[in-house]
């Protein structure tokens, strides 16, 4: 019998493919855990910004994580946008049935600029969200919300990473740097010990779905039981060749290239 991994994705979508789901699957399909999801929203956007939003009914998102959990293993599960507080109490309830990792990606504001959630449902998902995740990975303005704090620079990003671990209950806290300047520096706070993920900035506008794509290898990863410190080493190293080798698609920001590994892989094959 074939056995095979599984992650489930919670999240709204990118017809333009480079976010949200279709990130999400293409990532678990590139790292070889079988992709399942349950779309929140419809967005109507593309590289250049949102355009307009589709809000799935609340008993329809229920709806969904009942056919796939009465039916599927989950070995990990993530989430993205959830736009409002009644979405967001459902998967709320839902999370602990599932035996699983939970990676929590807190989308709040696109690339673009565009909101992807209501701004008075922040506060709900960092309240009752967050506990519930092995681990969340907030970029700055996002870590800057949850604490309301300002964050300029490596020391803070190291304070806010513990100090969302310690005050608001989630088991692990990766703060992303992508929104720094200088090399692009994630630190890992695992409750006990920080880690920090280091790589070169690559010169690019095309940074469409870095965050989904970053954390849904983390979810891949996870599912496969890969410990959390090497799951997030993997998954920079993934979305590093991703923004490295991204497509000038699109008229905006453009999408990362989520089968860079195989680009790699075929040249070092070529090269030996
Ligand atoms: N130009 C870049 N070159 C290399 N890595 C980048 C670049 N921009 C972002 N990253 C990395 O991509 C990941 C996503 O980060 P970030 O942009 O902060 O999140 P988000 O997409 O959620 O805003 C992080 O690992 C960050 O360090
Ligand atoms: C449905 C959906 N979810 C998340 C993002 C954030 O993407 P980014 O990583 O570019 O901020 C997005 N643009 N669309």
């Amino acid at each position: 019998m074939n056995k095979v991994n599984t992650a489930l994705t919670i999240a709204g979508t990118d017809p333009s493919g480079g976010a949200g789901i279709q990130a999400d699957l293409k990532t678990f399909q590139e790292l070889k855990s079988y992709g399942m999801s349950v779309i929140t929203s419809v967005v109507s956007q593309n590289t250049t910004g949102v355009k307009d939003v589709h809000h799935l009914p609340v008993d329809f998102i229920k709806s969904q994580l009942e056919a796939v959990s009465s039916d599927m293993p989950i070995h990990a599960v993530k989430t993205g946008m959830i736009s409002n507080m009644d979405m967001m109490k459902v998967i709320a309830e839902w999370i602990p049935n599932v035996s699983a990792p939970y990676v929590m990606d807190p989308v709040m504001v696109a690339t673009s600029g565009d909101a992807l959630i209501e701004k008075e449902s922040r506060g709900f998902l960092r309240d009752h969200l967050l506990p519930l995740a092995a681990i969340v990975t907030p970029n700055i303005p996002e870590a800057e919300f949850i604490l309301d704090e300002k964050i300029s620079n490596e020391e803070d990003m190291k304070e806010a990473a513990k100090q969302i671990c310690t005050r608001f209950g989630a088991g692990a806290v990766l703060v992303k740097g992508g929104h720094l300047k200088g090399d692009a520096i994630d630190y890992l706070y695992d409750g006990s010990t920080l880690h920090e993920f280091k790589n070169e900035r690559i010169d690019t506008t095309n940074t469409h779905g870095t965050g989904c794509t970053y954390a849904a290898a983390i979810t891949a990863y996870l599912s496969q039981g890969i410990p959390l410190d090497k799951a997030v080493e993997q998954a920079k190293y993934f979305v590093t060749e991703a923004i490295r080798h991204s497509f000038d698609l699109g008229e905006g920001s453009g999408p990362t290239n989520h089968f860079a590994l195989r680009e790699e892989e075929t040249k070092q094959w070529l090269s030996s």
